[in-house]
C-alpha cells in the first residue's frame, strides 16, 4: 500500500487535489482512499477550544489525532491512501511556533513515513483568498505565519525530495501534472 500526503498552506488546494487524485486513480481501476488530519472529531473539539496559542499542547494533540488516524490506516485494504496532511503538517506549522524541530520529529518517530509527499505550493495571499468562510482553524494569529509555514515546506520539499507543484496554475494543470508523475510510480 503505497501512503500519499498531500502538504501545503491553508487554502492551496489539498482537499480538492486529495479527493481528485483518488477519483481519477479508482477509474484507472486502482484502489485509493481520501482521508484527512486532523482526522477525529473529538481531538478537533479540543484543539479548536485549546486555539493557537500553545504550540506543545498542538504539537501533542496532532500526534494523538495522527495515532488514531495510523491506526485505522492500517487497517484499510487498498492501493493507496492519499491523505490531506501528515506528519509534515506539524514540523510545518508548529516549528514555525517555535517548537523544536528534533522533538516534533521525537513525538512523530513511530508513524510511517509516507512514500511520496505532493507539497502545493501557493502564496499566502493568494491562498487566503481562497480559505472558505467559516473554516473552524481560521485563527488569525495562525494566518499571520502563513509565509514562514510556506518557507519552512519549501525548506522540507528540498531535503526530502518532495513533488513540488505549483499550485497558482489552473486546477487542470496542477492535477494533470501530480497524475502524470503518479501512474508512472504506481504503475
Ligand atoms: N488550482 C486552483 N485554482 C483556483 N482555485 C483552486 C485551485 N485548487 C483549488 N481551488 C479552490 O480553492 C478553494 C480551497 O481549496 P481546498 O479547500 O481544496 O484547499 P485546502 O488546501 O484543502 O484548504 P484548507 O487547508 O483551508 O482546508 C476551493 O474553493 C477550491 O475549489
Ligand atoms: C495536521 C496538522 C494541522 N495543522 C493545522 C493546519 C491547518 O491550519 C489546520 C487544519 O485545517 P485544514 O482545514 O485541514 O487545513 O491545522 C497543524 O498546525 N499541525 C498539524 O499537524
Amino acid at each position: 500500500m503505497l501512503l500519499i500526503s498531500i502538504e501545503g498552506i491553508d487554502g492551496s488546494g489539498k482537499t480538492t487535489v486529495a479527493k481528485e487524485i483518488v477519483r481519477r486513480l479508482k477509474e484507472k481501476g486502482k484502489n485509493a482512499t481520501y482521508t484527512k488530519e486532523p482526522f477525529t472529531e473529538d481531538i478537533t473539539g479540543i484543539i479548536q477550544r485549546v486555539g493557537w496559542n500553545d504550540p506543545i499542547a498542538l504539537t501533542l494533540l496532532f500526534a494523538a489525532d495522527r495515532r488514531i488516524h495510523v491506526r485505522w490506516m492500517e487497517e484499510q485494504n487498498v492501493d493507496a491512501i492519499i491523505t490531506d496532511r501528515y506528519i509534515h503538517s506539524t514540523i510545518a506549522y508548529q516549528s514555525v511556533m517555535g517548537i523544536d524541530e528534533k522533538w516534533i520529529r521525537n513525538v512523530n518517530s513511530k508513524f510511517p513515513y509516507p512514500d511520496l509527499v505532493i507539497l502545493l505550493d501557493l502564496d499566502p495571499t493568494i491562498a487566503s483568498s481562497r480559505i472558505k468562510k467559516g473554516d473552524i482553524f481560521d485563527f488569525p494569529e495562525k494566518r499571520k505565519t502563513l509565509e514562514k509555514v510556506r518557507n519552512k515546506y519549501l525548506e522540507l520539499a528540498a531535503m526530502e525530495h518532495f513533488l513540488i507543484v505549483n499550485a497558482d496554475k489552473p486546477f487542470e494543470e496542477v492535477i494533470n501534472s501530480i497524475m502524470f508523475y503518479l501512474l508512472d510510480q504506481i504503475t
